[in-house]
């Protein structure tokens, strides 16, 4: 309150905090932001009272919410410095004086919306202290009902007391909605709520008795007892829920520190009263006088006693300590130790002591049993979190690179044969295993000879023990069924196109095929089209030098390019200068060593690197690496003889008689080109084709078609990396709803919901606007006047062409 004096280290919580941060006069304002984002009455008002403004923070929220150009007069009985688009000034709400003010200020104008927020001043000596709360806002609904239009609103605070329901009473009678809320900025240990009454009535005339406090607030006349009930059914007794005490109407309650100290009910002190003061009574002890110089007494604690409003579970319990420790002092608690005598002499302390040690000790228990549940938790989510990866990378086929695995297991695992459980393809895992006995490559530089010559001998096995595997893997690539390899051929060149956006969009099919490592090419695999075992065999840290050492070599490759070039420049030179320079001499050591890696390079272009390469030489290249033919049964012909020599029916030497026919050497010498494209047709022999066979290509040229085609791929990558963005963006939104302080859990709920739903509704078609070619459109080019999104020009000659169009095609059908 403005004249109250605040105590800016008592009162730290949250939306003091905020309000500094934000610029707001007082921690009250968060409380009409949060009653507006509820009710939003600001950015409909034009004209606004806010009665008991001071210092001004409600009426900063109005200036930033109400539209440009609104009237805002704020008025108080303490001054409120100057804000921007509020007019303030300084009365009583109570008086004509004030009402007359306002007059001034509004003229012939109407008020949106009256706000109130006052509460009786404590402690200052002013006559209108004399006002209870429910006066007071009696008062301001009166002033509210001068100067509100028809449809208006009134906000008010109000007090949970006895008045309270013959308040609520009159505000129906005058609105046609009243609500009573309590933002979350209001403390809940204040007894406010707030009511907003919306859609003011404007009744003509207004019986004065609404208004007037001895009418509203008077007591009803208690009903005769019935004393016969009362015998049968005794009264139970009920809470008592009134709110405050009769006759005691403050808000702000002070207690001397000593009596906290000296009650025997210390947790009831701190709960009724505000503040615990250190000034100590007249004729008070005088050892207690000495209270705030005791070493015990620390700043945080006199820091507490100022505002025991705003004191968390922790701060109850230091004061709580504190009082126990100053008792003890002070000899007013008896030690446990002591004589039983000593303990009966101070009966209060003996009941009061124990009690306060035990909450302490409950206090303790509780929050060391939070703790542990927590790291329960905790443990508990992070096992889920990893089960869920897990789940997650098995669903994507994604290969798990090594290092993901040590996360969660240690530097290589539990096993320190890097973990390799899951290439359970028999060369793979026997080549991984004795691979895992090669030491890896020390950082250390100090290392021994010895030790590296074992490293080149575990180098030499690793080398061999890659042969091998592609070795094997060359078997295998040739016992390929041709379908499966023509349709990862295919399927390669569509990825080779267009990737999409999934990490790995591998077929089951292809995932089966995919046993054996990859073979190498250029020493590195691509993981991308590497099999899951066979990525996560390349991804050991054996192999992670040989991409850079390759790097290395290439760009050892490009230098030399760049030197043989810049020696053949220099040769040119010396030939022409006659300069001694020796660069033959170099030109030939660097022709070796190109050799030499033309050499190494050929030996690695037959290691063939990925299915992509495969794929492709598959595709150029008709023949097998093992030098056979690489032929595709795409004709009904084909796979029929496929099956008669599958079956036995046929060898492959009756295919190489039945190649001599009559139609093995023709003449085609002099004939024409036309003639001989049609004579292609029918100069062969028409092989006999079973069922079965046109049936298996039937379905093979299904499957084939069934695929979508790359624009379609590519619409849907782009239709699902759209969809990707929009998620983050709606991500990063509700993030920031979530992470402001401003809001409550239930209006970031809403807010939230309502983005969701808002990103769910797909957005309507842009009308394209027909703009017909005449008058001063006629012959325009480019945009019409006032014409805005998309639009067509047509004329009439448009209009005969189009229906001429559809005359011939149904002529057509
Ligand atoms: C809680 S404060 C108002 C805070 C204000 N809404 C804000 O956001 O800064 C209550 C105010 O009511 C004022 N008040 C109390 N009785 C009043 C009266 N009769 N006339 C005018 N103002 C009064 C006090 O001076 C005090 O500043």
């Amino acid at each position: 309150m403005a004249i109250q004096k605040k105590h800016g280290k008592g009162r730290l919580d949250k939306w003091y905090r905020l309000a500094k941060e934000k610029g707001y006069r007082s921690r009250a304002a968060f409380k009409l932001v949060q009653l507006n984002k509820k009710y939003g009455f600001l950015e409909k008002s034009r004209v606004l009272i806010d009665l008991c403004a001071a210092p001004g923070g409600w009426c900063q929220v109005a200036a930033e919410c109400m539209p440009n150009q609104s009237l805002i007069v704020g008025v108080d009985l303490a001054p409120i410095k100057p804000i921007p688009r509020v007019i303030s000034f300084q009365s009583d709400i109570t008086t004509d004086k004030c009402r007359a003010i306002i007059r001034s200020h509004l003229k012939h104008w109407k008020a949106d919306t009256v706000l109130h927020d006052g509460a009786p001043n404590v402690g200052a000596a002013w006559v209108q202290d004399a006002f209870s709360q429910a006066e007071l806002v009696l008062e301001s609904l009166r002033l509210a009902t001068d100067f509100l239009a028809e449809g208006g609103n009134f906000v008010t605070k109000v007090f949970r007391s006895k008045d309270y329901n013959p308040l609520l009473w009159v505000f129906k009678q005058l609105f046609n909605s009243v609500e009573a809320t309590k933002p979350p900025s209001s403390r809940n240990v204040s007894a406010e709520i707030f009511v907003v009454c919306r859609g003011y009535k404007a009744p003509k005339r207004i019986d004065p008795k609404f208004l007037d406090p001895k009418h509203v607030f008077a007591e009803l006349a208690a009903p005769t007892p019935n004393n016969e009930a009362k015998v049968f059914n005794p009264e139970k007794k009920k809470r008592k829920r009134e709110g405050y005490e009769e006759g005691d109407y403050t808000q702000f309650k002070e207690l001397p520190v000593t009596e906290f100290i000296n009650e025997t009910d210390p947790i009831a002190i701190l709960g009724t009263y505000n503040k615990l003061s250190f000034q100590q009574p007249i004729g008070g002890d005088m050892a207690l006088s000495a209270l705030d110089r005791l070493e015990e007494t620390t700043d945080e604690i006199k820091q507490c006693c100022e505002d025991l409003k705003v004191l968390g579970k922790k701060e109850f319990r230091n004061l709580l300590k504190w009082r126990l420790k100053v008792r003890e002092k002070f000899g007013l608690v008896v030690n446990k130790k002591k004589s039983k005598d000593q303990e009966d002499e101070s009966e209060e302390v003996a009941e009061i002591a124990p009690m306060d040690e035990e909450l302490a000790i409950q206090e303790e228990l509780h929050r060391l049993r939070e703790k542990e549940s927590k790291a329960d938790k905790k443990l508990r989510r992070k096992e889920n979190e990893k089960k869920r990866k897990e789940i997650v990378r098995l669903q994507m086929h994604m290969t798990t690179p090594m290092d993901i695995g040590m996360e969660q297991v240690g530097p290589y695992g539990d096993d320190p044969t890097f973990n390799l459980r899951r290439i359970d393809k028999a060369g793979a895992r026997d080549a991984v295993v004795n691979a895992r006995d090669i030491p890896a490559e020390s950082s250390d530089e100090s290392e021994s000879e010895t030790e590296d010559e074992e490293d080149d001998v575990d180098g030499d096995r690793l080398e061999r023990e890659l042969d091998g595997l592609y070795e094997r893997y060359q078997e295998r690539m040739e016992d390929r069924d041709t379908k499966l390899r023509a349709k990862k051929a295919r399927k390669q060149y569509e990825t080779d196109e267009w990737e999409g956006f999934s990490e790995d969009n591998k077929s089951d099919d292809e995932e089966e095929e995919e046993t054996g490592p990859a073979p190498l090419a250029s020493n590195k695999p691509q993981s991308d089209t590497l099999s899951n075992n066979a990525s996560l065999f390349f991804d050991q840290d054996i192999f992670q030098g040989l991409d850079e050492e390759e790097e290395d070599e290439e760009e050892d490759d490009d230098d030399d390019d760049d030197d043989e070039e810049e020696a053949e420049r220099e040769e040119e030179e010396e030939d022409s200068e006659e300069e001694e320079v020796p660069a033959p001499k170099q030109k030939s050591k660097k022709e070796t060593k190109k050799q030499e890696k033309k050499k190494e390079k050929k030996q690695e272009s037959e290691w063939v690197d990925s299915e992509d390469e495969e794929a492709e030489k598959q595709i150029n290249d008709p023949r097998k690496p093992n030098g056979q033919l690489d032929i595709d049964i795409i004709t009904a012909e084909a796979m029929a003889l496929a099956q008669a020599m599958a079956s036995g029916e046929k060898r492959s030497t009756d295919i190489v008689d039945d190649g001599f026919n009559r139609f093995s050497f023709r003449d085609v010498d002099g004939l024409p080109e036309w003639f001989l494209d049609d004579e292609n047709q029918h100069s062969k022999i028409q092989r006999p084709i079973t069922k079965a066979a046109a049936a298996a290509i039937k379905e093979k040229l299904r499957a084939i078609n069934a695929r979508p085609i790359k624009k379609v791929m590519e619409a849907k990558g782009r239709k699902k990396f759209k969809a990707a963005q929009k998620l983050e963006k709606l991500r990063k939104k509700s993030a920031l709803l979530a992470d402001d302080e401003a809001l409550s859990e239930r209006d970031k709920a809403q807010s939230i919901s309502k983005l969701m739903s808002k990103a769910g509704k797909k957005k309507p078609k842009q009308q394209v606007k027909l703009v017909v070619a005449r008058g001063n459109n006629r012959g325009i080019s480019g945009r019409p006047k006032g014409v805005k999104g998309k639009y067509k020009i047509v004329d009439s000659r448009m209009k005969k062409d189009i229906r001429a169009q559809k005359r011939l095609a149904k002529k057509k059908q």
